[in-house]
């Protein structure tokens, strides 16, 4: 009898010089550089050159691919009407339909494989993207989408593109970094459906459609919202306790801890943990950050030493609930949607995207 791996455990497909990680001391290089300083010192558009080419960009550099950048981030009229259609679907859901449906404005590259197309088409994509997300959660709530806005950057836009006001440098750091941290995580579930999809000499497209309906797992990219969902449940810091021992009685996971390589805790959690609690503080909302900080100081303290740590979605959850980026305007989060940050209810716009 063949022994049957778990997972992609001792499974080594491949090597990358795109990122290295040491699981057993909680290390993260993106090309040689430490997450930690990419993560306190560098842009989104800086880390996506570097993941691209594999080099930071010189001044001139930078400037030359951020307006590229910026140049693609519009999508066609075709797109909306598709998302449209889409209204009543997970944002994921969307996003890789949206990703699908432009392959059919793509069609002199889309089969192109060689390195330079895939680079423009790349580029691209990760202009319209966020495009994409942001027009599917404006239709969702009855609001016209709104065209890009090229006086901002990659992250600043994307909230203006949600929200239809110029955010604060602030928040606009806060998201710049949660990108950051989410650019490249080598052979992680999603990277690796999309490079099946890819060694089959299909192309970029359809490796990027495959990587997204993987990140939805709840066990990869959608621990995140499962997290928000579990602390909605708590509610309250007194009830954490009892909730989480209950779950794990019941053979429960708590979301947002253990991870597949890190034995120690995910780097990236550190760079997410304090800007929780300072956004939850600054939008009156302490009480998500407190229900996470007793989970993770209390709860699943004893898991620590099983090498179960805090993991990247643990934070990010809560920062994006806190900032409006919600999975959905109705149940489990429309009893909130009263609250200061609950943007669920319709407010005024332009369409501006043809
Ligand atoms: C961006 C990202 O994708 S990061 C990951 C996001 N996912 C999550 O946060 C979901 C919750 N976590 C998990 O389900 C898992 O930890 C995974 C899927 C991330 C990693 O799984 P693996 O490394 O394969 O761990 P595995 O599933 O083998 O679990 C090992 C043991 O730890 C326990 N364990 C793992 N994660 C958790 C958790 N979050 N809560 C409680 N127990 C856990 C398992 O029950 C198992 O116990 P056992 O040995 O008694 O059966
Ligand atoms: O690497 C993994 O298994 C999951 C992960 O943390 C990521 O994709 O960022």
């Amino acid at each position: 009898m063949p022994e049957i791996v778990k997972g992609l455990k001792d499974v080594y497909l491949d090597t990358t010089e795109s990122s290295f990680i040491d699981g057993q001391v909680g290390k993260l290089l993106y090309r040689g550089y430490d997450i930690h300083d990419l993560a306190e010192k560098s842009t989104f558009e800086e880390v996506v050159y570097l993941l691209l080419y594999g080099d930071l960009p010189s001044k001139e550099q930078l400037a030359a691919f951020d307006a590229e950048l910026r140049a693609s981030r519009r999508i066609p009229d075709g797109i909306i009407t598709v998302l449209e259609v889409m209204k009543a679907a997970h944002p994921m859901d969307a996003l890789r339909t949206g990703i699908s449906a432009l392959a059919g404005y793509d069609v002199a590259e889309v089969a192109d494989n060689s390195v330079e197309a895939t680079i423009r088409k790349g580029i691209r994509l990760t202009a319209q993207g966020p495009t994409i997300v942001a027009a599917h959660h404006r239709l969702r709530q009855g609001l016209e989408p709104l065209a890009p806005n090229p006086d901002l950057s990659h992250a600043g836009n994307f909230l203006y593109m949600m929200f239809g006001e110029l955010p604060d440098e602030e928040t606009t750091g806060l998201l710049d970094v949660d990108f950051i941290l989410h650019a490249e995580h080598g052979a992680n579930a999603s990277a690796f459906a999309a490079r099946v999809t890819a060694s089959t000499i299909s192309d970029l497209h359809s490796a990027v459609v495959t990587g997204v309906g993987t990140l939805k797992g709840p066990a990869h990219g959608g621990a995140a919202e499962e997290v928000m969902k579990m602390s909605l449940d708590i509610g309250n810091p007194e009830n954490a306790e009892e909730y989480a021992r209950n779950h794990l009685e019941s053979g429960g996971r708590i979301m947002g801890f253990g991870h597949r390589v890190y034995r120690a805790e995910d780097p990236r959690a550190r760079h997410l943990r304090d800007r929780a609690q300072a956004l939850g503080e600054k939008k009156g909302e302490p009480r998500w950050f407190q229900i996470l900080s007793h989970l993770e100081q209390k709860t699943m303290l004893p898991y620590r030493d099983r090498g179960i740590c805090v993991n990247v979605d643990f934070f990010a959850g809560a920062i994006y609930y806190l900032l409006d980026i919600r999975t959905t305007c109705s149940s489990p989060f429309s009893h909130l949607a009263a609250s200061p940050a609950g943007r669920c209810s319709a407010w005024s716009s332009t369409r501006t995207t043809s």
